[in-house]
C-alpha cells in the first residue's frame, strides 16, 4: 500500500502547489490523476516517487519507484543497452548482469532487437519504449508515469496504452499515470483521482471495476463517469480561468460533450 498522509507541496515564491492530499494506493492498483493544467499532478506524482519533498506530510509504502516522463530524455551519445544499463551500474551490480537484466527489460517492451541503436534513430513510441525499460529494469514496486505517450500520435498510442496493460497486468505493479485526457485515464485504470487546483487538490476519486479493453463510446457505464467527471472538469478550468482573466470578463458555462477531448488515442 502506498499511503500520502497530508501532503503540502509549497514552493518558493508561495505557490502552493498541493494541500493536504490523502491518498492511499493499493498494491497493484492502476490509478490515473487529471486535472487542468496546473493543479498539481506532476508535484504529487515527484513527492509519491520520492523525487521531490513535500513542505509538510509523508508519503510510505514506496520502496523503488520507476519514473517515466513525456520525453524519453536517454544519453544521445549511449546504445539503447547502455541506457538502460546505466541506472543499474550506478548501484554497484556487476557488468554482466546489468546487461542480463537490461536486455530482459529491453525484451519486455519488444526492443530487444533495437538494443545497440541510439536514441535519435528510434521512433517516439520506441524512446519510450526504452524510458520504460530504463525504469523496469530497476525491479520497482511502483511505477510512475507522467504524460507518457502524451508527445505520441494517436496510433501509436493506443499501441503502447495496450503495451502498459499487459506489462501492468503481468507485474501486478502499482501504477500512477498522469494524464491530461480523461478518456485515457478511464480506458487505463482502476480508478481515476481527478484533481483541482489554487490549491491543488483532489475533489474526485472514482474506481472503475469495468473489464479491459474498453470502448468508452460503446459503454454507457463508462460513458457517463466520463461526462460526468469532464463536468467536473469544465467547470474547474472555466472557475480557474475566471480568476485568471480580467474580471468582469463573462466566460460560457461549461461544455460537456461526447468526444470533446482533444488528443486521445483512445
Ligand atoms: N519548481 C517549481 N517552482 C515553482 N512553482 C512550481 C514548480 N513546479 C511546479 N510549480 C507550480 O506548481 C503548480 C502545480 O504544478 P504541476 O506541474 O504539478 O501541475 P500539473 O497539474 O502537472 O500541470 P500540467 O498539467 O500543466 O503539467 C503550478 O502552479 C506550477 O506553476
Amino acid at each position: 500500500m502506498i499511503e500520502a498522509r497530508t501532503l503540502t507541496r509549497t514552493f518558493p515564491g508561495g505557490t502552493v502547489a498541493l494541500e493536504g492530499i490523502e491518498l492511499r494506493i493499493p498494491e497493484g492498483q492502476f490509478v490515473s490523476l487529471v486535472g487542468p493544467s496546473g493543479c498539481g499532478k506532476s508535484t504529487l506524482l515527484s513527492l509519491l516517487a520520492g523525487l521531490d519533498t513535500p513542505s509538510s506530510g509523508s508519503v510510505v509504502g514506496v520502496e523503488r519507484a520507476g519514473v517515466v516522463f513525456q520525453e524519453a530524455a536517454l544519453y544521445p551519445w549511449k546504445t539503447v543497452l547502455q541506457n538502460v544499463m546505466f541506472g543499474l551500474e550506478l548501484s554497484g551490480l556487476p557488468k554482466a548482469e546489468c546487461q542480463a537484466k537490461s536486455e530482459a527489460a529491453l525484451r519486455t517492451v519488444h526492443l530487444a532487437r533495437f538494443a545497440k541503436a541510439y536514441p535519435h534513430e528510434l521512433s517516439g513510441g520506441m524512446r519510450q519504449r526504452a524510458a520504460i525499460a530504463r525504469a523496469l529494469v530497476l525491479e520497482p514496486n511502483a511505477l510512475f508515469l507522467d504524460e507518457p505517450f502524451g508527445a505520441l500520435d494517436a496510433q501509436t498510442r493506443s499501441l503502447l496504452q495496450t503495451e502498459l496493460l499487459t506489462l501492468w497486468e503481468r507485474t501486478q505493479l502499482s501504477v500512477v499515470f498522469v494524464t491530461h485526457s480523461l478518456e485515457e485515464a478511464i480506458a487505463l485504470s482502476d480508478r481515476v483521482i481527478l484533481m483541482a487546483s489554487r490549491p491543488g487538490r483532489i475533489i474526485a476519486d472514482v474506481l472503475i471495476d469495468a473489464p479491459r479493453p474498453r470502448e468508452l463510446r460503446r459503454d454507457l457505464t463508462l460513458g457517463a463517469i466520463h461526462d460526468r467527471l469532464l463536468a467536473q472538469l469544465s467547470a474547474e478550468v472555466t472557475r480557474v480561468a475566471a480568476e485568471e482573466y480580467d474580471s468582469g470578463w463573462a466566460l460560457p458555462p461549461p461544455r460537456v460533450r461526447e468526444g470533446e477531448e482533444a488528443g486521445s488515442g483512445i
